[in-house]
């Protein structure tokens, strides 16, 4: 009930066509009972009129009977199916799109963290699961429950003694069923599931990794997270096979062994004076009739098992869809110019419990350039990422020109920062659309940003130009053009607030100087923030703020920097040592 609950949460209007659905399942179950009643007339007919065949006309008329009752059971059954399908396929796209809807407004950096591929894959076969639970698992569950409590009835109103003999061994097999679908096993089912998906995603890290370890000559146990997920996986689908082993010995042994107690109470009965002639019809019918029993219970065995995946589905939908979404204001309030400041700003990431940014106040200038340096995994690229509200701050504030940025609509936010990252997406769409995006220039514009990016190589490169759709046969661009074209995006874009993250990191000499001329000319009257690990390319910014340990510990221009004999001065003369010790060994050879 609790899983059509929530599946009804999606459906809409569509919910009345899951009733329906279930509602002709009820009815062919009922339906395609008769038969087996007629069956027990058609029997009784022949043993009343015995060895007089020829009085036995009754018993055509109930064959009839039975095929008709089969026939528009089987009608009212496909009619069920035909409503279950319309409705799940119309619940299961409204979940894609809820959970797609939701993602959209899930902060940037989850989306990044997560990964696309692994949202997708929680969307896709999450919904899936729950189309077949719809369509086919939910009608077939009412048509067996069905079926089951009417045949219990039927065994009662025929033949009480015979009724009760066969309900002992169903009663103990429902027994040994409740035992598979306590809430011990519904853990044991879920950790189960979790380590399926611990081990398919490691198995993908693992695919992906292969290159690494050959060129590395490693065993499978260098990958020890895979090897530890495939070890979970087996912990936990043995530790949920061996829960289940003894209610699922119970299970089928009580079910198939209906005949046994029939048999049984045959003889008592016979044993206690009862007439074999006038037990016979009774006997005959249930040894018909209480296979159905025995088949319909192991049936919603297996049909319960559906219901805590389907329950499974829509928690991992739920572990998307309940994730708080960045909340926007309707309206702006209106910047006074573009000063980025931060105020105390300390920052966690979500899921986990390490501060990495503390206390940190920043004023940074409208129009000034200036650049964060520092260790890796210092907190540099996390403190732009507050920015545009990836992540938002845990304690303190980050404002644009007087304004909290959680002040600003989305589009605004948007509309006043361009970045360029280290790693950067291209969509599988056409050069053009991709540099255009929907900003309001023409190919003129588009063509001009992609020589101020140095991309005219890129282009010369496929015979289709600009209309060249990346992702198809042969076009594919490296990290490095991959990097430029974004650069020469954001130069349409000409936001005011340029934020750079390596912006050249995969550039050759040639291309970053270049590289370096573009953004300096775009960086011109903007905000501008530059990551850089190549100090030589931050020499002459506005500001230069070391970030280490989450903390900045010094700021000030180069100059002043060096002169401060500090991190900086330390960083920019092993930094000066590299590229001598490089420039130093090329002239050697
Ligand atoms: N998505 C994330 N979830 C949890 N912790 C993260 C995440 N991204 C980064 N961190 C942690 O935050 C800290 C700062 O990382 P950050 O990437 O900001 O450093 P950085 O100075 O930019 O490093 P680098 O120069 O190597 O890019 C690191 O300890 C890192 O492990």
């Amino acid at each position: 009930m609790a899983v059509l609950k929530k599946l009804f949460a999606y459906a809409g209007n569509h919910k009345y066509l899951t009733m329906l659905s279930l509602f002709f399942s009820f009815i062919s179950a009922i339906l395609l009972l008769m038969p087996f009643v007629c069956i027990w007339k058609v029997v009784q007919v022949i043993l009343d009129v015995y060895p007089n065949f020829s009085l036995a006309g009754d018993a055509a008329q109930y064959g009839w009977y039975a095929l008709i009752f089969a026939v528009a059971g089987i009608l009212v059954y496909v009619m069920s199916l035909l409503c279950s399908h319309l409705s799940a396929f119309r619940i299961a796209s409204n979940i894609r799109k809820e959970a797609m809807h939701h993602v959209m407004k899930l902060p940037m950096g989850y989306l990044s963290k997560e990964g696309s591929g692994k949202i997708r894959k929680i969307i896709d076969e999450s919904a899936s699961s729950t189309e077949t639970y719809l369509a086919h698992q939910l009608p077939d569950m009412v048509q067996l429950v069905t079926t089951v409590v009417a045949a219990v009835v039927c065994l009662f109103i025929f033949n009480w003694k015979f009724g009760v003999a066969s309900l002992i061994p169903l009663a103990l097999a429902f027994l040994n069923m409740s035992k598979m679908m306590g809430k011990d096993l519904e853990v044991s089912m879920k950790e189960y599931m979790d380590s399926l998906e611990g081990m398919s995603n490691e198995a993908v890290e693992y695919i992906r990794g292969i290159p690494i370890v050959k060129t590395f000559q490693q065993t499978v146990f260098s990958f020890e997270r895979f090897y530890k997920s495939i070890k979970n996986y087996e912990k936990f689908a043995l530790g949920y096979t061996d829960k289940m082993r003894m209610p699922m010995t119970g299970f089928t042994a009580f079910v198939n062994s209906i005949f046994m107690f029939l048999i049984g109470s045959m003889i008592i009965l016979v044993l206690n004076g009862f007439n074999v002639s006038s037990l016979i019809p009774d006997f005959l019918f249930y040894v018909i009739f209480t296979p159905i029993l025995a088949v319909a219970t192991n049936k919603i065995m297996f049909a319960s098992e559906d219901t805590m995946l389907a329950q499974d589905a829509l928690d991992r939908i739920e572990s998307i869809t309940k994730r708080e979404p960045v909340k926007y204001p309707q309206t702006s309030k209106q910047i006074k110019n573009y000063d980025i400041k931060f105020n105390n700003v300390s920052f966690t990431y979500p899921d986990t419990d390490v501060e990495v940014l503390h206390d940190i106040n920043l004023n940074i200038k409208s129009g000034t350039t200036v650049a964060f340096v520092g260790k890796s995994g210092g907190g540099k690229s996390t403190l732009v990422s507050l920015i545009p509200r990836f992540y938002d701050v845990t304690k303190g504030s980050i404002e644009i020109g007087g304004v909290d940025v959680k002040d600003m609509t989305e589009k605004d936010l948007m509309d006043k920062i361009s970045f360029v990252f280290q790693d950067n997406k291209l969509l599988k769409k056409s050069l053009y659309e991709n540099i255009k995006m929907g900003f309001d220039v023409d190919k003129n514009d588009v063509l001009d940003a992609l020589h101020k990016a140095q991309c005219d190589d890129i282009i010369a490169k496929f015979s289709t130009g600009l209309d060249t759709k990346i992702g198809t046969e042969g076009v594919y661009l490296s990290g490095g053009e991959t990097q430029r074209m974004t650069l020469a995006r954001a130069i349409v874009k000409n936001a005011p607030i340029l934020l750079l993250d390596e912006a050249t990191a995969y550039a050759d000499s040639d291309n970053e100087y270049l590289m370096q001329k573009a953004i300096l000319e775009l960086s011109k009257n903007k905000t501008t923030i530059m990551i850089a690990h190549r100090l030589s390319t931050i020499v002459n910014v506005d500001c230069i703020y070391v970030v280490d340990d989450g903390k900045i510990v010094e700021s000030g221009t180069h100059k002043e920097l060096i002169a401060n004999n500090g991190l900086y001065s330390e960083m920019w003369s092993q930094y000066r040592q590299s590229v001598d010790w490089k420039v130093g060994e090329f002239v050697c050879c």
